[in-house]
């Protein structure tokens, strides 16, 4: 199914009939509003369009999600008070994804649109409007109220919604506020994201009527020696720099001309250059050019062209192809056929803060064709991204799951990287939405195509091929014919530590770490848990700290000389005397990442170590500048988090220590195997991606473990094999769909109630299906108690819909009842 991407004509109706629209509005209600079209806004109001209304006293901008002629009859709806683009904002491809989540993941489309729009493009009285100090104070190009609002931003930095209504005195303000956001005189504040800082630096730029040829050279000729000699010279430092460097920015140019700021205020006042203030994180603008300059190998040919035809009959493909076989490589080749073709691709990755590297590698190939959307990014940056797709000038956007909400125009493709990473689905708030499998929802209102990619594809979606469903495409050798690196098992059980805890650097990893430096290569340690240990003991009594807030033991970080809570964040001065029995003899239990940089230091002196968690990595640059400083060889082993992991690409690598398998053999969830299956594949799969075949040293005293079989053949395989009779005979996905149902209250027994009530009823309608209510492993999260219903329901589309309705019905129910009225009640479909 295709949609016509222009919005449909208004139907002409009765100039006597009411016409009503039904708007989403960014708030989580159980059901969309209607307000009536006033006369003036017929013509113009379509599907998509972004209005502002009133709810409450409270004013909002919404889309317009169906226009009728059906008069409400339970009240008397209340006029849109103005529309806000000509145009509408959004395609019907987006108002049917945001349907679609909404009805699929349990949410109000309210939600969803919170979640899809950048937040200039969603105002509410609530908003908090701060000022955009790149905007300068220029004031001249603003009319007289948007100039009322200016001025009052610039003196107190930030306004309410609600206050720059006072200052105009006026109903309409949105459009005004629109205005003021268009000429980026102030950004929408976003509560959720304070962490955005803008860097400004200011940028030299030559006034218009000098890049004309002929005034510029007037300019120079007729250039009076003896006036001001030192503009001249900066002058012309800065038109030598402009044409080496492309852009200048004012220290760059007044360390170069070694000249001083009032001097290029001289030039800016004589309007010959213009100066502007700009953040510094904002993309370098790159020209549009396509620079392809490798060769597929003959497998990666074979795979390419077996795509190519997978996608001819099918929707779906998915690539599964070893670690270090190219798979990326096989990405751009079919990204510059659908550039060429004029269409759109989305290529989306798990955590796009983790994935400078890949960014460098498109951005080199792809220069200006490729941007990224992330939500680090200023919010004006984000309009203009949003924009420069929906035009369709943007051809390729690489991503987090969030850039699915992107208004494309054309889109062809989108490529989902290491499909199966649990980091696609969102887990809180609302929408809890896998980024993966509401890609190929959106994906087929284009008509587009999608390629799933993994080393170790989800159980999930490898069942679908094997259904037929997807198609499957095999990458079976490494680029370069490396070999698959040899997995080396280490019992730690064997092995008596002083401490009699588990040991951290056996003798073989020891020695294995040794020989790399030596040899001058380099080493990745992983290790699942940051901080030094994740908890100490009172060694007379067994007393263990705990949160306050939460029933979690406490990890104690030696940097910060704290402890701390990893569910809350709530950090504790060090306990040195037991609560419990007053004795000071704690015992540090088991070992997170900074005891492990603490071991390498100890044993290898010599060696440059480095630790990559998130403890040691704080800016969005942090993470960039240490994976540069490992590719350079100026650190020799890296010890980290899953951080070490996600898709990255080492020339040097020929080790790589899992540290402790056992922490990733021993959850309790139903996804355990296949999850362990893909952290130890992928972990492996930095070891010896380049020349020579890499080790793998794996300590875990569980010896016999099934995965570690798996692992040591490198077998997908035989792991799908073995874990999906395991789905099957407990009536796990890919067999049953799941639904968490979640009741937390920070009174234990008020919780407990509403989730037996909630399970009562689901146990009389839908018996074989659920499981609970029950206290889940970590029962008290932020002061809140918790009560977990899992549902395991049959895939029979019909089915789940009533079950979600019923669902849905219940949990208002429950909520009516005034002693449950402040449960939160908290629906996950397919829970990971
Ligand atoms: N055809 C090719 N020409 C030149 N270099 C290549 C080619 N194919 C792969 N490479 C190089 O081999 C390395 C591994 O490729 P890539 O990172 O794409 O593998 P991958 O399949 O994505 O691996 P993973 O699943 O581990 O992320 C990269 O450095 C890449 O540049
Ligand atoms: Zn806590």
């Amino acid at each position: 199914m295709a949609y016509n991407l222009t919005s449909s004509p208004l139907f002409s109706p009765d100039p006597n009939e009411g016409v009503y629209a039904e708007v989403i509005i960014p708030l989580a209600l159980p059901r969309n509003y209607t307000w009536a079209i006033p006369t003036h806004l017929r013509a113009n109001i379509s599907k998509g369009s972004r209005v502002e209304v009133q709810l409450k006293n409270k004013k909002y901008s919404g889309i317009v999600k169906t226009i009728h002629t059906d008069k409400p009859t339970a009240f008397e709806p209340r006029d849109i008070l103005n529309l806000l683009e000509e145009q509408p904002l959004i395609y019907p491809q987006q108002l049917k994804l945001w349907e679609w989540i909404g009805d699929y993941y349990m949410c109000s489309e309210g939600e969803v649109m919170q979640a899809a729009l950048p937040s200039h493009l969603k105002l509410s009285s609530e908003s908090i409007l701060t000022y955009n100090e790149e905007f300068g104070e220029n004031f001249s190009d603003l009319n007289d109220e948007e100039y009322l609002v200016a001025e009052a931003l610039l003196l107190k930095k930030e306004l309410k919604l609600s206050e720059v209504q006072q200052i105009l005195d006026a109903a309409h303000v949105y459009p005004i506020i629109k205005g003021l956001i268009e000429k980026k005189v102030c950004m929408v504040w976003e509560a959720l994201k304070d962490t955005y800082k803008q860097k400004l630096e200011t940028y030299v730029h030559l006034e218009a009527a000098y890049h004309n040829e002929e005034n510029l050279a007037k300019l120079l000729n007729e250039w009076s020696k003896n006036k001001a000699p030192k503009q001249l010279e900066l002058l012309l430092s800065y038109l030598h720099v402009i044409r080496t460097e492309g852009e200048v920015t004012q220290t760059n140019l007044l360390k170069k001309a070694n000249a001083s700021s009032a001097q290029l205020k001289g030039l800016a006042d004589k309007n010959i250059v213009r100066l502007e203030k700009r953040s510094v994180d904002r993309l370098p603008t790159l020209p549009r050019d396509i620079k392809i300059d490798f060769e597929l190998s003959a497998a990666q040919v074979e795979a390419a062209e077996s795509v190519e035809r997978v996608l001819n009959e099918k929707s779906v493909c998915l690539l599964q192809g070893v670690t270090s076989s190219g798979k990326t490589q096989i990405y751009i080749k079919l990204i510059e056929q659908y550039i060429k073709a004029g269409k759109q691709v989305l290529y989306m990755l798990p955590e796009i803060a983790l994935t400078a590297q890949i960014i460098r590698r498109l951005q080199k190939y792809f220069g200006g064709y490729i941007t990224i959307y992330h939500s680090k990014f200023n919010p004006n940056e984000r309009v203009e991204i949003w924009n420069k797709i929906k035009t369709g000038e943007t051809k390729v956007v690489l991503g987090a799951r969030s850039s699915l909400f992107l208004p494309f125009k054309e889109l062809g493709l989108i490529i989902v990287d290491e499909e199966h990473d649990p980091s696609f689905k969102q887990q809180e708030p609302a929408p809890r939405y896998h980024g993966r499998d509401a890609a190929i929802y959106y994906a087929s209102l284009y008509n587009a195509k999608v390629l799933l990619g993994s080393a170790t594809p989800s159980i999930e979606s490898y069942f679908n091929t094997q259904a037929g469903k997807y198609g499957l495409v095999n990458l079976t050798e490494r680029y370069g014919n490396v070999q698959m690196p040899a997995i080396q098992i280490v019992d730690v059980k064997t092995i008596i530590t002083k401490e009699k805890g588990k040991i951290i650097l056996s003798p073989q990893l020891t020695e294995a770490i040794q020989q790399s430096l030596q040899e001058k290569k380099q080493v990745i340690l992983f290790q699942n848990r940051r901080g030094y240990s994740p908890y100490q003991i009172c060694g007379v009594c067994g007393w263990i700290p705990q949160c306050e807030n939460c029933d979690v033991t406490l990890t104690y970080h030696k940097a910060k000389n704290k402890l701390q809570c990893h569910y809350c964040g709530t950090s504790y001065p060090l306990v040195l005397t037991c609560a419990a029995c007053g004795n000071h003899n704690f015992v540090q239990k088991n070992f997170g990442t900074e005891k492990i940089e603490e071991a390498l230091v100890e044993a290898f002196p010599e060696a440059k170590i480095a630790r990559m968690d998130y403890d040691s990595i704080r800016g969005k640059n942090d993470h960039d500048a240490l994976i540069k400083l490992f590719e350079q060889q100026k650190i020799d082993i890296l010890a980290g988090t899953q951080m070490v992991v996600k898709g990255l690409d080492f020339e040097h690598v020929n080790l790589v220590g899992i540290v402790d398998a056992d922490g990733i053999l021993n959850f309790t969830d139903f996804r355990v195997n296949e999850r362990a299956f893909q952290l130890m594949e992928q972990v492996s799969g930095r070891a010896g991606r380049r020349e020579a075949q890499g080790k793998v040293i794996v300590q875990v005293s569980n010896t016999h473990h099934p995965v570690l079989q798996f692992v040591q053949h490198h077998s997908y395989e035989e792991m799908y094999r073995f874990e999906i009779e395991n789905r099957k005979n407990f009536f796990y996905p890919p067999f049953s769909r799941v639904i968490q149902l979640i009741c937390k209250h920070k009174d234990k027994n008020i919780a407990e109630e509403a989730a037996n009530i909630l399970g009562q009823f689901l146990n009389d309608k839908y018996a074989a299906y659920v499981s609970g209510p029950a206290e889940p492993a970590i029962n008290r999260v932020r002061n809140q108690y918790l009560y977990e219903l899992l549902l395991k329901l049959p895939k029979d589309a019909q089915f789940l819909r009533q079950c979600k309705q019923d669902i849905l019905q219940q949990v208002s129910i429950v909520q009516s009842n005034k002693r449950y009225r402040s449960v939160t009640i908290v629906a996950d479909v397919d829970a990971v």
